[in-house]
């Protein structure tokens, strides 16, 4: 492993690092007590650590992605080498295999490659063959223009460029298939394709599971609106009117980085990060918490932009029979979770149709955020989603419900006992 030092960028997060001398007591009066204590705060180091690096990676894929997103945007023929699709037709793009390398080479610098394996969406496969080299080009010179910013992040950078097989070894490497005993990490390189591609709202997810539990989780949303009333609207509108009125840079105009450790009681929000400038992360890191609204004719509901997604029939007539009376927001990507965890929306729901198995990688680092900012999430019977199974959520019942609180999410549980039977799903 190389060894490197951090830029010290201090996280408001409150960790319990002992003074030295209390480490020399503890260390030469190893009673079983005292063992115990210094395992457990070694531990909330190493998370500490773990966070801060896990932070940093998402705001440098975060920049990856405004990259790739604003060439996907130039007028078509410009832009077709950036794309292409898997083989269930769903985009994929420079920046899935970009972010999964990039991710996958900084955890691996950082926490040694023999401690790190990595749940995430891509594999490598399609990058193989020759006529994916222009593809694979574009993800290297990608790859490497994000990494040669890693140190004002405050990341190790590598000593030289990386060649494509290294590329593609780090991003084949990502093929951990999780379980209940271990640490993995799950990245979800680009959250909502479609939207990425569509020039809409998109995340980038990225969550430790310990022991079939997640520990912390890190959401990085590039397009995030500055106005709340934003999300309503796509974003060539959103694009259009910063147009009109360009923000003065630093403000909260567009795009943060959330994220919570397991058991903080707090989650937290940065704002996007530019390698060119020198932010005070610690002035302007902020702390989140869910709305406080709990009657649903005030409360708002997400779900998946695509009918295919979830079914948009059934969260209507739950919403009715609950009394939400606004109209649902659509919203690509894990970007809903951080609409509820951030306080401006109160429900996400979603309802696959059967047969769907939701990956963990969809919804680890959403879960967790949500949860330490106040929230519930549960499963439509209301069980705590299993993240220790593999990669997929076995066992969920019927759907996923993220609540701001514990009334609303209890009604809307109710809700979907009283109409499951009726409902085809
Ligand atoms: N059929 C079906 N049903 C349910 N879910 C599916 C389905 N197919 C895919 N996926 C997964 O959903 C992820 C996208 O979810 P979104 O909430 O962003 O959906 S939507 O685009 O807003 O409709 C999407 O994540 P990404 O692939 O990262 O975009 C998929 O993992
Ligand atoms: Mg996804």
């Amino acid at each position: 492993m190389l060894s490197f030092t951090i830029n010290t960028v201090v996280f408001p997060i409150q960790v319990p690092v002992p003074a030295r001398w209390r480490w020399r007591r503890v260390c030469a009066s190893a009673t079983a007590e005292n063992r115990l204590a210094w395992a457990q705060q070694s531990a909330c180091r190493d998370r500490d650590r773990e966070l801060e690096v896990a932070v940093k990676a998402v705001q440098m894929a975060c920049g990856l992605c405004q990259r790739v997103q604003e060439a996907l945007l130039l007028p078509a023929g410009q832009n077709s080498s950036l794309k292409t699709s898997k083989d269930d037709q769903s985009p994929v793009t420079v920046a899935d295999w970009a972010v999964q390398a990039t991710v996958s080479w900084v955890l691996s610098q950082c926490f040694g490659e023999e401690h790190t394996s990595i749940i995430a969406e891509e594999d490598e496969s399609e990058l193989s063959s020759a006529e994916s080299t222009p593809l694979l080009d574009l993800v290297v010179s990608s790859v490497n223009r994000c990494l040669r910013e890693a140190p004002s992040y405050g990341l190790p950078g590598p000593d030289k460029e990386l060649r494509r097989n290294e590329i593609v070894e780090l991003i084949g490497r990502c093929n951990s298939r999780g379980g209940p005993k271990g640490r993995f990490w799950v990245l979800d390189p680009v959250d909502g394709t479609l939207g990425f591609v569509r020039g809409d709202q998109y995340a980038i997810a990225l969550a430790l599971i310990e022991d079939g539990e997640v520990i912390l989780g890190v959401l990085g949303c590039p397009n995030y609106p500055m106005k709340k009333e934003w999300l309503n609207y796509h974003q060539r509108y959103y694009r259009i009117v910063s147009k009109l009125s360009p923000p003065a840079f630093g403000s909260w105009h567009k795009g943060c980085v959330l994220y919570a450790r397991k058991g903080g009681g707090q989650a937290w929000m940065q704002p996007l990060l530019d390698a060119s400038q020198s932010l005070d992360l610690e002035k302007s890191a902020r702390v989140i918490q869910v709305s406080s609204v709990s009657d649903p004719a005030s409360a708002t509901f997400c779900e998946p932009v695509e009918k295919a997604n979830s079914s948009h029939l059934f969260t209507a007539g739950l919403a009715h029979s609950v009394g939400v009376r606004k109209q649902p927001l659509r919203v690509y990507s894990m970007v809903k979770y951080a609409a509820v965890a951030r306080g401006h929306a109160e429900i996400f729901m979603k309802f696959a149709r059967a047969g769907y198995k939701e990956k963990v990688w969809d919804h680890a680092a959403g879960v967790v955020i949500i949860q330490e900012a106040g929230g519930v999430v549960t499963d439509a019977r209301g069980s705590p989603l299993d993240f220790s199974k593999g990669i997929y959520l076995e066992g969920l019942d019927r759907g996923i419900i993220a609540c701001s609180g514990a009334l609303l999410h209890r009604r809307i549980i109710e809700a979907v006992d009283a109409s499951w039977d009726s409902s085809n799903l």
